[in-house]
């Protein structure tokens, strides 16, 4: 997003202000929203960040500045009220909440330790709506609105049980009591029920429920709706008798309004969080649809001091639950070639807000996932995306019987080959194996990558710029790159240094792991652990070729020798056989085996002085990768771990070494530095 133009940027400025309004007026003024709440809120995101990124593109219009709709078109009478009624930030997570804190607290010049009391209640959702009383009687209710001006629904709200006619004595003269009008989960259900019946509209949500029942011409309609109420705070007031929200609050529950059961004040964000995570735990069980948790600064002084952004207090936040599901649509379905020729599909999304981040990819997994979902693009979904894990799509609503399924396609998109499934098996591959341009760069990616010849310098960018210059046509080239050094010289982004870093950390390679290099070939079941097992006991690199042809050609005995080996299966031999059968392979590997020259593979676990022992790398290793030194010990037939315990027997220590340093001391383990450690090496052969 960082590189987007300016040009750019205001284009999608514009493009997200007229799709929002439209949002807008869809949601707020017809009560029929087209897109769910979570691809709404993904679009005021993002144009939350591109006005911070260019806050002078900020529009005239911006949906930043917008409270709800206007009501121009409403049939309702027209209130403007005296006292803005306004929107709420909100936050999706805990440092979203302490940023809000801290921002007060600078706001307020309040030093660390003066607590800062907030109240907390749960969101409903519904509409808010304004009850003035002028001299303890209701004179008139009005919807939000545009924030200035709302619907006058004064007669509609004469049935709602839970707004009294009138107040008792001693309130203010002028009091306006701000709330939320809700419908209930069961009582949304039974609505929905009675309109399907009579062949009625259907609500989407309690919400647009509770909307469309009160903004009725007609308030007869409304009076058989069942509408609930509650407070949340005031609008005009011609005196306000209290210092703090939560005072405030419990003087309108005395005048006979509901407020939320859960309202709290506490003065530490950790308090908020775990009144926010107990609301949370009971949101399942209540009757009444909440999204979320406010939080207010409780001191009115504050409060007054604090004011107003553009549309929302500065004292009040929206700590949303975020959704672990949401609604959008499946725009399309592109196919991604990997290393190993999988065709993968990806769904791009209309950007949804799940688990508190936007989404817009999501992997399809392969051929028969898409069928099991039957999607095609323009379907809409259900994401799911909860903690860590990847998104998913988890539901298709736009399932139809009769239409064709999607096809996938039996050509790789990369480079034209039969792309086909093996039998048995769920992934479609490509078939291009070494002319596929995809699985090419992506190998060599593989082969320099940190667990495979750990090659410094070669980000994906730099391979497929080398790729697409002819210079990396397979792994061999990279050590031929020497021969090109004015050729990368002349390159933009390239000096003298950082050629000469990465041509050193070639040349750094040239005598690499063995069961690092044939785990970098990328070739099918042999993974990390695997070339390792294989080595330990094939010990020549160059034999692993001729044993894998020998056992291909039938002779049980080279086969035997691979599949005694603790670990390896047919499979591993069957993919062996099969590398080594492909002649573009043979010449690849012949090619790398003439600018290599990896030592004999061995594991020393009788000779070396830490087989069997554990050992423990902590600090800053300045010769070798943390993953590099792991595998050394491994290969000296010592444990690596990574914590300090009574059972560690040797930590090695480079600078910067902390924690686990001290308790390796106090447990009495020897202790030792990188040279130490190289000097076992060394020794061990
Ligand atoms: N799907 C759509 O097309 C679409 C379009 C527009 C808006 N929306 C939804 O509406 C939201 C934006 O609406 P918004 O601007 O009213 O913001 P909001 O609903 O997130 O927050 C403000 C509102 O919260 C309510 N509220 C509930 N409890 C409260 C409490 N304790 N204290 C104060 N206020 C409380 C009030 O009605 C207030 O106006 C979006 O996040 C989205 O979910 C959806
Ligand atoms: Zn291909």
């Amino acid at each position: 997003m960082n590189n987007l133009t300016e040009a750019e940027a205001a284009n999608e400025l514009m493009r997200l202000a007229k799709a929002i309004a439209k949002h807008d007026r869809l949601y707020h003024a017809e009560d029929d929203p087209e897109i769910s709440d979570q691809e709404y809120d993904a679009l005021v995101r993002r144009n939350a960040e591109l006005e911070a990124l260019f806050p002078h593109l900020i529009r005239e219009d911006s949906p930043s500045k917008k409270v709800g709709h206007e009501i121009a078109a409403s049939p309702l009478g027209k209130v403007t009220h005296e006292v803005r009624m306004m929107s709420l930030d909100n936050a999706f997570n805990r440092e979203e909440v302490e940023e809000w804190a801290a921002r007060i607290r600078r706001f307020l010049s309040l030093d660390e330790c003066e607590p800062v009391a907030i109240t907390a209640e749960d969101k409903i959702d519904g509409l808010s709506c304004s009850l003035r009383y002028e001299n303890g009687k209701l004179v008139r209710a009005a919807t939000r609105g545009d924030g200035q001006v709302g619907e006058d629904v004064t007669p509609n709200v004469a049935h709602i049980a839970d707004i009294p006619q009138e107040l008792p004595e001693g309130v203010p003269e002028v009091f306006e009591v701000r709330g939320e009008v809700y419908m209930s989960k069961a009582d949304f259900t039974a609505l929905n029920a009675a309109q399907e019946e009579a062949g009625g509209k259907l609500f989407a949500n309690p919400r647009n429920a509770a909307a469309g029942s009160l903004r009725q011409k007609d308030a007869s309609v409304t009076a058989k709706r069942p509408l609930k109420f509650w407070a949340y705070g005031w609008g005009a007031a011609s005196e306000v008798p209290c210092e703090s929200q939560h005072d405030m609050m419990r003087m309108i529950e005395r005048c006979g309004f509901p407020v939320s059961p859960f309202l709290t004040v506490s003065d530490s964000v950790d308090a908020m969080i775990a009144h926010y995570e107990e609301i949370g735990r009971r949101r399942p069980d209540l009757d009444y649809e909440i999204d979320g948790v406010v939080y207010k600064v409780d001191r009115l002084d504050y409060q007054r001091r604090l004011g107003f952004v553009a549309k929302a207090p500065r004292w009040a936040l929206a700590h949303k639950f975020p959704a672990e599901r949401a609604e959008t649509t499946l725009e399309a379905i592109d196919i991604q070639v990997g290393r190993t020729g999988k065709l993968t599909p990806v769904g791009r999304l209309a950007p949804v807000l799940v688990g508190g981040v936007t989404v817009t990819n999501v992997t399809l997994h392969n051929r028969d996932e898409i069928e099991r979902l039957g999607v095609r693009p323009g379907d809409r979904v259900v994401i799911q995306r909860a903690g860590d894990v990847i998104p998913q799509v988890v539901d298709n609503l736009t399932r139809e019987a009769q239409r064709d399924p999607f096809a996938f396609p039996d050509k790789c998109p990369e480079c034209g080959s039969e792309a086909v499934a093996e039998e048995g098996e769920v992934d479609v591959r490509c078939t291009g194996g070494l002319i596929c341009p995809a699985q090419r760069t992506q190998r060599l990616e593989h082969f320099v990558s940190r667990k495979a010849l750990d090659i410094d310098g070669f980000g994906s960018k730099t391979i497929a710029q080398f790729f697409a210059l002819g210079w990396l046509e397979s792994p061999a080239d990279i050590y031929r790159l020497k021969d090109r050094r004015d050729e990368v010289l002349a390159l933009e982004g390239w000096q003298d240094k950082s050629v000469d870093n990465l041509l050193a950390a070639v040349e750094n390679k040239r005598r690499p792991d063995a069961a690092r290099l044939l785990f970098g070939l990328g070739i099918r079941h042999v993974g990390e652990v695997t070339a390792r097992d294989l080595m330990k006991n094939v010990h020549e690199l160059s034999a692993i070729r001729s044993i894998a042809e020998r056992a291909r050609a039938g002779d049980e005995d080279a086969a035997a020798e691979l599949t005694s080996i603790d670990g390896i299966g047919p499979s591993v031999v069957e993919a062996l056989g099969d590398f080594f059968h492909e002649p573009h392979n043979v010449a690849v590997w012949k090619d790398l085996l003439g600018q290599i020259d990896p030592p004999r593979y061995e594991v020393e676990t009788r000779d070396s002085p830490v087989a069997g022992k554990t050992v423990v790398f902590t600090g800053k290793l300045e010769t070798m990768s943390r993953d590099e030194a792991k595998a050394q010990a491994e290969r000296l037939g010592a444990k690596a771990s990574g914590s300090v315990s009574a059972k560690t027997d040797l930590l090695v220590a480079g600078p910067g070494a902390g924690s686990k340093l001290k308790k390796a001391q106090e447990l009495g383990i020897e202790t030792i530095d990188e040279a130490g450690w190289a000097k076992i090496v060394a020794e061990a052969g």
